[in-house]
């Protein structure tokens, strides 16, 4: 007990200012772990602050890694850096309250009521976690998101939207401005809004970089405003820049609190003692928990509703930072650390068993927030003197302690209160954990090479789709087995088309064609061997 309150008292970091605690006396260290990653950590400092003097720290890409600069404007190498991100912070001000005063109105309606955010990624994650952690009765606008390319989700999300289309200003969010869901869900919110006989692009603004398809595409259709991206600052550290700005200040929320929020947690994660250093010592404890090498996995458990969408943004942050094949000296180290988790205690009903009794592949990091409660909203008890969130507060800490018996690694992060400006600090100071991790395991953060692969595939099988899809139109009528379908489409490769075929057979080309499957039972025959039956779909 008193070994625990040791290790307690030597690992409890508390910033005042911050309303800030973080607590790594559960993560097992070895007795000398910290002292000898020491050196480590100050070479790790040292690159850091490298980057922020504006070092080229995302070689591959040839770019630098700006995202502190976002709230602190001052520390940019350059002044047009600083005058962009002064600049932009002020016109999305500006052009919120331009919305909200009803001075920038949309075509048909008398105000814009609601906001339609398309983006993936970097550029829906963020505002995701932000709008909904601190959404309260003051918001000014309801923020809606189109954040894949499912046109079952893009009906869904319009149902939702309802009547209030005429009042809802899409908001298209794309740092490449390439990026296909992102395409396609601008047109087929285009396509709603065309359907009520309104013009989308005067209900439409981009954040985007500079002459960007999309960028030439707002220009084109004169959309009323465009904010700028930039490419030194990467997706998944973007939502302090005008991705995840501008959504926020609609939404009526402070985003000048969490610049400074982010700020203040910058400047104690700047130094270089590692004691006083709470990003270090995540990042630290992350290399102790995982051997350096993603060996167990991060579950992330807010104790907080609003926080539920945290794990998926860190999920991003951290795995498409982290998860690497090659690092700095293009040696292979297949780095990473799988994130998941969604919310505490609904997540001790679900697979916090297996987390005590089970596979012991993981850490736990707990997040909990002091204030149970807007004040205003009273506490009633359950039972007597005791309310739902002490309830909260002591399955956290049961879970807690019952990992730890059985010798579970977790950490606790600990806010005093859930605002605009712990929100700012919490999400800078997982920037920069990941940032220090990057350095102590020697990989580039900022760049994301795998992506490209299952981007390259997808546009292979469209483009394989269109061959399919000429080659069934030329014989229609007929019946046709996939190896001559294939052969009519130029491919060998009849597992993709096999794959498409399946799923056009679902989806007709309405008037123009229907593709159905036909063979053997099950039993006796693959479905590979299936005669295709095309027709001139009615
Ligand atoms: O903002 P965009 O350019 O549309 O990119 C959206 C996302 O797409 C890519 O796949 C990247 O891997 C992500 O880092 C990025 O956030």
């Amino acid at each position: 007990m008193n070994d625990g309150l040791d290790r307690f008292r030597a690992h409890l970091f508390h910033d005042e200012r911050l309303g800030f605690w973080l607590d790594t006396s559960r993560i097992r260290w070895a007795a000398d772990f910290l002292d000898g990653l020491e050196p480590r950590l100050q070479a790790a400092y040292e690159a850091m602050a490298a980057l922020e003097r504006g070092a080229v720290a995302n070689p591959d890409e040839g770019r630098m890694v700006g995202h502190y600069w976002l709230r602190a404007p001052e520390l940019a190498p350059d002044p047009s850096i600083r005058d962009a991100i002064t600049t932009t912070l002020g016109r999305v001000l500006t052009f919120a309250e331009d919305v909200h005063a009803a001075r920038i109105r949309p075509e048909r309606a008398s105000r814009f009521r609601d906001v339609l955010l398309i983006g993936i990624g970097g550029s829906a994650l963020g505002p995701q976690l932000v709008s909904a952690a601190l959404t309260s009765p003051a918001d000014r606008m309801r923020v809606w998101f189109f954040d894949n390319t499912d046109p079952d989700g893009f009906d869904r999300t319009l149902d939702a939207i309802g009547d209030a289309l005429p009042g809802t200003l899409a908001v298209v969010i794309s740092k490449s401005g390439g990026t296909k869901e992102t395409r396609n869900g601008m047109l087929e919110a285009e396509a709603a809004y065309a359907r009520l006989g309104l013009d989308f692009a005067k209900h439409a603004v981009v954040v985007t970089g500079e002459g960007s398809e999309l960028d030439k595409h707002a220009v084109a259709r004169g959309f009323l405003d465009r904010f700028p991206m930039w490419d030194w600052v990467g997706g998944r550290t973007s939502e302090l820049s005008a991705v995840g700005l501008l959504p926020a200040a609609l939404q009526g929320l402070d985003v000048e609190d969490m610049l400074r929020g982010a700020r203040a947690m910058d400047e104690v994660t700047r130094s270089r003692v590692t004691k006083r250093n709470p990003a270090a010592q995540l990042a630290a404890a992350w290399l102790s928990a995982t051997g350096g090498a993603g060996k167990k996995d991060m579950v992330l458990l807010p104790y907080k509703d609003r926080l539920e969408l945290f794990s998926r943004y860190a999920q991003q942050l951290v795995m498409e930072s982290l998860g690497k094949r090659l690092d700095r000296h293009g040696r292979e180290v297949w780095q990473g650390i799988s994130v998941y988790g969604n919310k505490g205690s609904t997540d001790q009903h679900a697979y916090v068993q297996q987390l005590r009794d089970g596979v012991d592949n993981f850490f736990v990091t707990f997040l909990e927030v002091l204030l149970d409660r807007a004040p205003q909203r009273g506490d009633l008890s359950v039972e007597p003197d005791v309310t739902s969130g002490d309830y909260l507060s002591g399955f956290l800490q049961g879970t807690r302690r019952a990992l730890d018996e059985r010798g579970r690694a977790s950490i606790t992060i600990t806010l005093e209160a859930l605002d605009a400006t712990s929100l700012g600090a919490l999400i800078a100071l997982y920037e920069r954990a990941v940032g220090i991790y990057a350095e102590l395991v020697d990989i580039n953060a900022y760049h994301q090479p795998g992506v490209e692969a299952g981007k390259k595939a997808a546009q292979a099988v469209i483009d394989l789709e269109q061959r399919v899809l000429a080659a069934l139109r030329a014989k229609a009528g007929t019946s046709l087995s996939l190896a001559e379908i294939a052969a009519a489409a130029g491919s060998d490769d009849p597992e993709t088309v096999f794959w498409i075929l399946r799923h056009l057979s679902a989806n007709p080309r309405r008037g123009v064609l229907r593709v159905r499957g036909q063979g053997a039972a099950a039993e006796v025959g693959s479905p590979l061997d299936w005669s295709w039956m095309v027709a001139a779909a009615p």
